[in-house]
């Protein structure tokens, strides 16, 4: 197991949010060794201990139930420096800070939680550190800014990594949470919804993510990307390739890999004429957030409006593609892909409406929402479709970023994207992109804290 950590963007909203809560999360239950050293680097010309501040504040809000202890350790192991993707001295500093008086010796995980423009020169810059072998270089989503910028980006990777003995490991966090694996389980051989898993049986497959969150000032780094972008080409479609794959030849994490590429290359593609048929895009306008709880939270202006938003740009923050999988099992069945923000329900999970009458499930496996429809939630424990949209883990379960990190510092895979599913995910929306860039698809408006767009 890795116990260097390097952490670019340390101070952003990922990092606040998600990555260092977990790292406490896996101190407090023993997962991670105390002796865990991180070293956390973003722009702001701070000193360790202000640093370490900011963390307390963000465990403090974000990781209230992990054990005061493990909250310690993790500070107690902190050290800051500034980085700027541009210099790379920055970036050698900060992983030479991280092996310590004693040199490069043990292997260093260098996370990348950045936003994608800088992806690129933070990785021409890793090249200049010494990355001792069985190092890690992980990289968040969105992987690129576009096809070509992906595949230039992956070559980067590569080149970086593959020559040094250090992984390259493209970071998607849908694929830690608790129930995306169970999903597998449910369609495997031998579970319980095996027989019915396929085009005589299913009409259509929905993936949702709907978030009640609005941006919440991040509309700076998000003006650029976009709901496709940002959530569809990379967890959606993840979740699509693990329901629309044929079982892995083996239970290995490489047939896997391979049976989700295998369902992403069969996903047809969307010609120019079909995108308007088969797409929305939208964004959000004044409205009315809605609390965590489901009751009315905060008025909210309109996306537009927001700063840090260029209103010509036409950025979504809600899309929605209709896609057909090309394959035996699938002939029939739609699957509708869709992620929107500052929606007046939360929820992610899949949606399987039968020909006819739905199986008998487990209601632990999913809920049935009618005769003919069940719902799978994915983030969190099941549960009635009556009760309010929460995503809480079960007690005692990893976050969705406790197990990434797990992943990333013990050398599993399971909640990375091999290069070949990035490329084809990206083949997947880039016709989509053009036509909305070229303007070939109205951008439909719609109350902040309403169900979406009319016509959902
Ligand atoms: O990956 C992402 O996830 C967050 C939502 O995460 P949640 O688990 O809090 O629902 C989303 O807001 C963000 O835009 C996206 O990049």
């Amino acid at each position: 197991m890795i116990t260097r950590l390097v952490l670019l963007g340390a101070t952003g909203d990922l990092a606040g949010r998600f990555l260092l809560p977990a790292l406490a999360g896996l101190l407090g239950d023993g997962t991670l060794p105390d002796d865990l050293r991180v070293v956390g680097a973003a722009q702001q010309d701070w000193d360790d201990e202000t640093f370490r501040e900011h963390v307390a504040e963000r465990l403090r809000q974000y990781a209230p139930d992990v054990p005061q202890s493990a909250h310690r350790s993790l500070l107690a192991g902190l050290q800051y420096r500034r980085f700027d993707p541009q210099d790379p001295a920055t970036v050698v500093h900060a992983v030479e800070t991280v092996h310590g008086p004693d040199g490069p010796r043990a292997p260093v995980a260098v996370y990348l939680a950045l936003p994608p423009r800088t992806f690129a020169p933070t990785l021409r810059a890793l090249a200049q550190a010494d990355l001792p072998e069985g190092s890690r270089i992980a990289v968040e989503k969105p992987f690129g800014e576009g096809l070509d910028d992906a595949l230039a980006l992956d070559d980067l990777l590569t080149r970086v990594t593959d020559a040094r003995g250090v992984s390259a490991y493209r970071v998607d966090h849908i694929l830690g949470m608790p129930r995306v694996q169970d999903v597998v389980a449910l369609r495997s051989p031998g579970g319980p919804l095996e027989a019915a898993w396929d085009g005589a049986h299913l009409r259509q497959v929905d993936i949702l993510w709907d978030e009640t969150l609005g941006l919440a000032g991040r509309e700076r780094f998000y003006d650029g990307v976009g709901a496709v972008k940002d959530v569809v080409q990379n967890h959606l479609l993840q979740v699509l390739a693990l329901v629309a794959m044929e079982p892995p030849a083996d239970g290995s994490e490489q047939a896997l890999h391979d049976a989700k590429a295998q369902a992403l290359r069969s996903v047809r593609t969307l010609t120019p004429d079909d995108v308007p048929a088969r797409t929305r895009r939208a964004r959000y306008g004044a409205g009315t957030l809605t609390a965590p709880d489901g009751t009315p939270g905060t008025a909210v202006g309109g996306y537009a409006q927001q700063d840090g938003v260029d209103p010509a740009r036409g950025t979504e923050t809600y899309g929605e593609l209709l896609l057909e999988v090309d394959s035996p099992r699938w002939a029939g069945t739609t699957f509708v892909v869709r992620n929107g923000k500052a929606l007046g329900t939360s929820r992610k999970g899949v949606a399987l409406h039968f020909r006819g009458t739905a199986p008998q499930v487990d209601p632990a496996d999913a809920d049935r929402v009618s005769d003919t429809e069940l719902w799978i939630e994915l983030d969190g424990p099941q549960r009635s479709s009556a009760a309010p949209a929460v995503h809480v883990n079960a007690p005692g379960e990893l976050s969705a970023y406790g197990r990434v990190l797990t992943d990333v510092l013990s050398g599993g895979t399971r909640t990375s994207v091999s290069s070949a599913e990035s490329e084809l995910a990206w083949r997947i929306v880039e016709p989509v992109l053009s036509v909305w860039a070229a303007g070939g698809v109205p951008l439909l408006e719609y109350a902040a804290g309403s169900a979406g767009p009319a016509q959902s």
